[in-house]
C-alpha cells in the first residue's frame, strides 16, 4: 500500500506548537511573536501565498503585518523598509517574497535583513550555520524543513544507508534540502538542468525530492520501487476538463503513475505547501523566544 502523506494534517499539528508556544511566550515574557511579509508588485500567485501566511499567522496568535509595494518600487526603498523592520524590536521575522520584479536586486535586499529575523534562512549566516551543521542558532529555509517533517516521519531521524536524490539546486530550496538530508546521514546526490541521465541518477534513489517547476517531469520509470518521493513543484497547468479557462495546481511528479511505484508520496496541492506555511510560522516563533532569551520549542 502507498502512504500519502497528508501535509495539511502535518502541517495543523505544526500550527498547534506554535500556537501554545506563542501563548506560553507571551505568558512568561509579554511579549507578543510578530511577522513581517512584504511583497512587491501584483503577481497574483505571490498575492494568494502572502494572504495565506498573513491569515495563519494571526491564527498563531502573531501581531502580523503585511507591507504591499507597487512593481516600480526603488531599490533604497525597500531597502529602507527592511532597515525598519530590522530595528522594529516588535518584528521577529522578516519575509521578503521571492520572486521580486526587475530590476531590483533580490539578493542584495535578502542579505540585508538580519540574520536573527531572516525566517526564510537565505542570509549567508543561516545558510552557512545549516552547511556547518548548527541547526541550534540558525534558522532554516522553511520548505526544506517541512520536506525533512515528512522524511523524519517516515524513516526517522537517521538516515544512514540511504541514498537520496534532490532534483533543483536553488539557495531557497535545493541546497539547504541537500544539506539537512546530508546532516541526518543520507548518501546525497544533488541533480539540476546540466545533469546527465536524469532518470537513472533518480532511480537510485531511496529518497527522491523534486523542486524543479517542470509539471509531472518525474515519471513512474525515474523510480526505485518502495522509494519516498517528495515533491516540491507547484505548477499551474491548463484544466480544460474543468471548464473553459480553468487551471488546476500539479507538482514536479506525475502522481497517479509514481504512486504505483513508490511506497510514501506526498500530494500536490496538501502536500509540501501547506508545511511550508507551517514552519513559517515555526521560525518566527523560535526567532522570537531567542530575542527574549527562551529556549525555542522544537519541530
Ligand atoms: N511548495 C512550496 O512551498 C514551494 C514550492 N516551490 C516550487 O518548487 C519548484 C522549484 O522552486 P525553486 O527551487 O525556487 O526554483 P528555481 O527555478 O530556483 O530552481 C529550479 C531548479 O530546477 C532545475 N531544473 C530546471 N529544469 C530542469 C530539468 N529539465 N531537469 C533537471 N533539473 C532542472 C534548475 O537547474 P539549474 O540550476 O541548472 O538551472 C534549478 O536548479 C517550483 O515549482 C516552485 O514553485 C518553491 C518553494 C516553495
Ligand atoms: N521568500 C520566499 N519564501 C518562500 O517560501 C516562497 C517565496 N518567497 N516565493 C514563492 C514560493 C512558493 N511558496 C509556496 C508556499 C505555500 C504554498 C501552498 O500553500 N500551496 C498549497 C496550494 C495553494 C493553492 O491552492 O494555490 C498546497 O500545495 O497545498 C505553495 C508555495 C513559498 N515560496
Amino acid at each position: 500500500m502507498t502512504t500519502v502523506i497528508d501535509g495539511k494534517n502535518v502541517a495543523a499539528s505544526v500550527i498547534q506548537t506554535v500556537k501554545s508556544a506563542t501563548a506560553a511566550l507571551e505568558k512568561s515574557s509579554g511579549v507578543t511573536t510578530g511577522l513581517a511579509v512584504v511583497i512587491v508588485g501584483d503577481d497574483p500567485a505571490s498575492h494568494a501565498y502572502v494572504g495565506s501566511k498573513g491569515r495563519m499567522a494571526k491564527e498563531c496568535g502573531f501581531k502580523s503585518v503585511q507591507h504591499t509595494l507597487p512593481a516600480e518600487t526603488k531599490q533604497e526603498d525597500l531597502a529602507a523598509l527592511v532597515a525598519t523592520l530590522n530595528a522594529d524590536p516588535s518584528i521577529h521575522g522578516i519575509l521578503v517574497q521571492l520572486p521580486l520584479p526587475k530590476p531590483l536586486d533580490s539578493e542584495a535586499i535578502i542579505q540585508s535583513i538580519l540574520p536573527e529575523k531572516d525566517v526564510d534562512g537565505l542570509s549567508v549566516v543561516n545558510a552557512g550555520k545549516l552547511a556547518t551543521g548548527d541547526l541550534k542558532t540558525g534558522l532554516v529555509s522553511c520548505t526544506p524543513a517541512g520536506a525533512m517533517v515528512f522524511v523524519r516521519r517516515t524513516h526517522g531521524e537517521d538516515l544512514s544507508g540511504l541514498n537520496a536524490v534532490v532534483i533543483g539546486r536553488s539557495n531557497l530550496f535545493g541546497k539547504p534540502m541537500a544539506q539537512l538530508l546530508l546532516n541526518a546521514n543520507a548518501t546525497v546526490t544533488i541533480a539540476h538542468s546540466r545533469t546527465k541521465n536524469l532518470a537513472e541518477v533518480c532511480r537510485n534513489a531511496d529518497i527522491l525530492v523534486a523542486a524543479v517547476g517542470r509539471p509531472e517531469m518525474v515519471r513512474a520509470d525515474w523510480v526505485k520501487p518502495g522509494a519516498t518521493v517528495i515533491d516540491v513543484g507547484i505548477n499551474r497547468v491548463a484544466a480544460p476538463e474543468r471548464g473553459e479557462g480553468r487551471t488546476r495546481l500539479v507538482g514536479d511528479v506525475a502522481f497517479e503513475e509514481v504512486s504505483a511505484v513508490a511506497s510514501t508520496i506526498t500530494p500536490v496541492p496538501g502536500g509540501v505547501g501547506p508545511m511550508t506555511i507551517a514552519m513559517l510560522m515555526a521560525n518566527t516563533v523560535i526567532a522570537a523566544h531567542r530575542a527574549a532569551g527562551q529556549t525555542p520549542p522544537q519541530f
